[in-house]
């Protein structure tokens, strides 16, 4: 299969959420344009991304459900779980804990870390936060590859480095600071403010909305 690129698989994830999450009840199969429509997309980009993933839809009946979520998975590396840690177990920290143990998807959080003592060795949500001085010896304990950086923004550059060292190969970066990487560490940075800000620029200059009405702000 082709390289797909950053743009394709996010919108491959969230088919995949949509399909997981909002599938009308008792259907089986969606066509291109139920999916478009609720995704506020073009039907011909829904299908050229299927199709990107060797999917396509059969003309009566649209695409299989179960058989795309599979397929989805596959692309999107979900078929196999990966262990992933949450680094600050603070507010934010705690909170996406609790949301993504809730979902139990193959995405694990199978430990948290944290330099407050008040907070190491204390069990959220079911996930143990350890001390960041253990953080090598329980990422390899516990096969975790990925992490969710949750600290304060002038703590965040030495928590990421601390993880790279640590091997850990994907980061998704909470925190306010842009971090510079090896390359070969995966990145991926979400500041809830730059989306209101899209929101606050579209709304006042309305012409601008984009055709499709999404605001991506990445
Ligand atoms: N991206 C977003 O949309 C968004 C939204 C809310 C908060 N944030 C950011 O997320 C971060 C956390 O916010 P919060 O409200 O949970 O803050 P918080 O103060 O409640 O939690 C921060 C936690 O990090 C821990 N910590 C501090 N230094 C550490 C280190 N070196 N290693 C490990 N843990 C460390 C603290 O002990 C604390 O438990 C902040 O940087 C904040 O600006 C981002």
């Amino acid at each position: 299969m082709k390289p797909i690129s950053d743009k394709v698989i996010g919108r491959l994830a969230r088919y995949r959420t949509l399909l997981t999450e909002q599938v009308p009840e008792g259907r089986t199969h969606l066509f291109s344009y139920e999916i478009a429509a609720a995704m506020r997309l073009a039907d011909s980009q829904v299908r050229r991304d299927l199709m990107a993933v060797g999917t396509r839809g059969v003309p009566q009946h649209g695409y299989e459900i179960e058989a795309l979520k599979a397929r989805l998975d596959d692309a999107l590396a979900l078929d196999r779980a990966h262990g992933v840690a949450v680094v600050g177990a603070g507010d934010l920290g705690r909170a996406l804990i609790a949301f993504l143990e809730a979902r139990r998807t193959t995405l694990a959080i199978r430990a948290a870390f944290d330099v407050d003592p008040a907070k190491v060795n204390r069990v959220f949500s079911g996930v143990k936060c350890h001390a960041m001085a253990d953080l090598e010896k329980v990422v390899a304990a516990e096969g975790i590859t990925l992490a969710i950086l949750c600290v304060p923004a002038a703590a965040a550059q030495p928590a990421a480095d601390a993880l790279v060292h640590a091997g850990i190969r994907g980061v998704l970066n909470f925190a306010p600071v842009a971090l510079r990487l090896p390359v070969q560490v995966a990145l991926e940075e979400l500041v809830i403010t730059t989306y209101l800000e899209k929101l606050a620029y579209f709304t006042t200059h309305p012409a601008k909305e984009r055709r499709n009405g999404r605001h991506d702000a990445r």
